[in-house]
């Protein structure tokens, strides 16, 4: 591939950095309990400059050029957390970060941070699967009086869950790269089979159902 958009870039990225795994015959089970063949490592970009620069960099122009308003960029705990940070950083905006769900101690808080009411926030998530927990943080945000823009991602495994998750929640999404361009790229770079494909497509229909 020899020039690559922003979406293959964050794929081409990922998978350089063996931030994606593969294992049909050993299913990881994820935060939502769906057994998936893949995995998506995001917490690995932390460790490559370059990388984890380009996000925050994708994160910043996408924030700028449709969600100029953006007045607060809060990450979701914890892999949200180093990517609002540097997003943040680079736009000159207060950064917070939402804790999926209150502290039982201290202050009890579920927002660290500020995020005042009536103040206009970006959520900043690492990936995409159900949604589950970057709703649920969006939804802190509202509780606490303040406007979510729109939720941010690296990831989205474009699941149709995800999809109605969010529109059910009247909340914008837009990930930087997302399921169907990392198969495409992995392909193309000869890092997965046509065999590894089918099982991902076949995956990606049903994921409830595989493994099980
Ligand atoms: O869209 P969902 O179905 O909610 O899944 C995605 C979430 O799962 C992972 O977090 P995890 O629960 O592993 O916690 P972490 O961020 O603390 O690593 C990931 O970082 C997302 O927050
Ligand atoms: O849904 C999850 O828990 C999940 C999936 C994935 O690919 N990567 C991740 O960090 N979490």
């Amino acid at each position: 591939m020899s020039s690559l958009n922003r979406s293959e870039q964050v794929a081409s990225y990922l998978l350089e950095i063996g931030a994606v795994a593969l294992r049909p015959q050993e299913p990881f089970t994820w935060t939502s309990g769906i057994k998936s063949p893949i995995y998506c490592d995001n917490r690995l970009t932390m460790a490559y400059p370059e990388v984890r620069n380009y996000i925050a960099d994708a994160f910043a122009q996408l924030i700028k050029s449709e969600y100029p308003d953006a007045e607060v960029i809060a990450g979701t705990a914890t892999a949200g957390i180093p990517h609002a940070a540097w997003v943040a950083d680079k736009l000159n905006l207060p950064m917070a970060y939402i804790r999926d769900k209150a502290k039982g101690h201290g202050k009890q808080n579920q927002i660290e941070g500020l995020i005042k009411p009536g103040q206009k926030v970006v959520v900043i998530e690492d990936l995409i699967s159900t949604g589950g927990s970057s709703i649920k943080a969006a939804q802190a945000v509202q509780e606490a009086g303040a406007e979510v823009l729109a939720v941010l991602a690296i990831f989205s495994y474009e699941l149709d869950r995800a999809v109605d998750a969010f529109a059910a929640a009247e909340l914008p999404l837009q990930s930087l790269s997302n399921y169907s361009t990392l198969i495409d790229v992995a392909l193309a770079q000869g890092k997965i089979e046509s065999t590894d494909v089918e099982v991902l497509k076949s995956w990606r229909k049903d994921p409830s159902s595989f493994g099980v």
